[in-house]
């Protein structure tokens, strides 16, 4: 927990209290379905809360912006990003619905008002998001195909609409066909060795009809 209030030192008491909560609602979630592994658990704000939050030092959400988390398992980066960003608004999709169950557990125990979620496969949602967020879900050519025409036609955000992607490693053969895709270092964001190779990329999409 004080890594997340050295990294974002200006949250606020509710969203203090609300990230502090996490670790107890996934361990006794977790214990019942499962859906984060248990060492994962037990390092869940260096793994996971932060991580889903390494997309915020890359893109700030405007309130009333709207964001899907594709195939968010337990949460990620959906949850996280829901409390730092309380105005803004998070559908979270993933298509078992074991996991969609945790989600709403943690949602509701947290009082978020926020998020949506929904049990299905993206490719059968309908929308138009300002941002298409994920982490560990699919290739990136599989990924754009399946939200390509999901994205809103204008946005106020400083970076162009499209897909904020939490990936890691050699990302060079992956993103050769996308010349407009921008690779951010958590390193540079995070001192924790668990950084040293995790990245958000950004991908531009237009809107389509
Ligand atoms: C490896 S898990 C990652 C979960 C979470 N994003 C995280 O990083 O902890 C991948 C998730 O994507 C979901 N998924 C895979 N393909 C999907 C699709 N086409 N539509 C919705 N969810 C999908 C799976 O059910 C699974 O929960």
């Amino acid at each position: 927990m004080e890594l997340i209030e050295q990294y974002f030192p200006e949250i606020t008491p509710d969203q203090r209290e609300k990230f502090a909560a996490l670790q107890e609602l996934y361990k006794d979630w977790n214990s019942k379905i499962n859906v984060v592994s248990r060492k994962d658990v037990d390092e869940l704000y260096l793994r996971h809360v932060l991580h889903s939050l390494g997309i915020a030092k890359v893109q700030q959400f405007l309130p009333g912006a709207k964001i899907l988390d594709v195939g968010t398992g337990g949460g990620f980066p959906g949850i996280p990003l829901a409390i730092l960003f309380p105005e803004t608004n998070f559908r979270l999709v993933d298509s078992i619905g074991k996991k969609i169950k945790v989600v709403n557990e943690v949602s509701e125990g947290l009082g978020l008002q926020n998020v949506v979620t929904t049990n299905s496969r993206v490719e059968e949602i309908d929308g138009n998001f300002d941002f298409i967020v994920s982490r560990a879900v699919a290739a990136m050519p599989t990924f754009v195909h399946w939200v390509k025409g999901k994205i809103a036609k204008e946005s106020k955000h400083e970076l162009k609409n499209g897909i904020l992607y939490l990936k890691g490693g050699d990302l060079t053969e992956e993103l050769q066909d996308y010349p407009k895709a921008t690779i951010y270092n958590l390193s540079d964001y995070f001192k924790e060795d668990f950084y040293e190779t995790k990245k958000v990329v950004h991908l531009p999409l237009k809107y389509k009809k």
